[in-house]
């Protein structure tokens, strides 16, 4: 029976073998929450497990922001769902890596924090000019102990990787193309085109060829799903101290973090 389960935070959409996931809290810059997880997590094993789905996009609502992490103004020490840290981040990154589908990131504006990890997990990148990729972890009391460190770095280098999450710069587009970290950039205005030309030569081609090319790239780097679980137990103690809800509290306030104050 066809599923037809509608979401709040997302869009859903399947046409012609492609399905397209499109976060929608434009007025959050399609931050996510917990219950934005559970139902990226539903909506990827709804097109990833149907037969007539060649390929996933995974992208934003408007044109501010792809995704911009987790949802700052939900985020009180725990964010508001489930999983160690409040949101089911594990389960969520595993997702993407585990469909048998290639998966497009779609960005058009910020793809910032877990947006970036997210956009970084997807098989492809495609990005209009408008695209800014980024870490703010060290801005914001918190950080990716798993794929947005670990696997970031294999595709970046491992000296990029630590700059981009120890100084917290934004990325242009074209900057980010020339790191690895996006595929193609065209003018905003061609994206949908471009990447739906990028899905019809994919569902051209053999799925299950597709599916064990993308099983073989993950096998290379599935053990980083360990550091991740791992690292997530330290995420949740980080996230109760003074120091991480500083970086919260500052955003939320509008103003600079003075973690100056926790250098002893
Ligand atoms: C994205 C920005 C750089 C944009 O800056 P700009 O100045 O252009 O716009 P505003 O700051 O005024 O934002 C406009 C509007 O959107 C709201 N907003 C934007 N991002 C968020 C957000 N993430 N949460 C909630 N709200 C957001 C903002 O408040 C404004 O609303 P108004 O009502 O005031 O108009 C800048 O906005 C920015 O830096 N945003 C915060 C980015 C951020 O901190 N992301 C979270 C990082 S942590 C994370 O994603 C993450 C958490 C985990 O626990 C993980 C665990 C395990 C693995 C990975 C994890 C992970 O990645």
């Amino acid at each position: 029976m066809a599923d037809t389960t509608q979401y709040t935070d997302l869009l859903y959409e399947e046409r012609d073998g492609i399905a397209t996931i499109t976060i929608n809290r434009p007025a959050k810059y399609n931050a996510f929450r917990g219950q934005t997880c559970d139902e990226l997590i539903h909506a990827f094993n709804r097109a990833g497990w149907n037969k007539a789905i060649g390929v996933i996009v995974l992208t934003g609502a408007g044109t501010k922001a792809f995704c911009t992490g987790g949802d700052q103004s939900a985020h009180e020490g725990s964010y508001d769902g489930k999983g160690t840290v409040g949101l089911p981040m594990e389960a969520l990154h595993s997702i993407i890596r585990s469909v048998p589908q290639p998966v497009i990131a779609k960005v058009r504006g910020y793809a910032i924090g877990g947006g970036n990890v997210l956009a970084t997990l997807c098989d492809l990148t495609l990005a209009g000019e408008s695209a800014q990729f980024g870490q703010v972890g060290p801005k914001m009391g918190s950080i990716d102990p798993g794929f947005g460190t670990a696997y970031l770095s294999r595709i970046v280098g491992e000296k990029k990787a630590r700059e981009i999450w120890y100084l917290c710069r934004r990325y242009t587009a074209r900057e980010a193309e020339a790191m690895g970290l996006v595929n193609k950039v065209v003018p905003d205005d061609q994206l949908d085109a471009e990447v739906e030309a990028w899905c019809r030569e994919i569902v051209e081609r053999s799925p299950t060829a597709i599916a064990i090319a993308k099983r073989s790239f993950n096998a290379d780097s599935d053990n980083i799903a360990g550091i991740g679980a791992l690292g997530m137990q330290a995420l949740k103690l980080f996230y109760d101290s003074d120091e991480s809800k500083e970086g919260v509290a500052s955003f939320l306030e509008k103003r600079k973090p003075d973690f100056r104050k926790f250098y002893k």
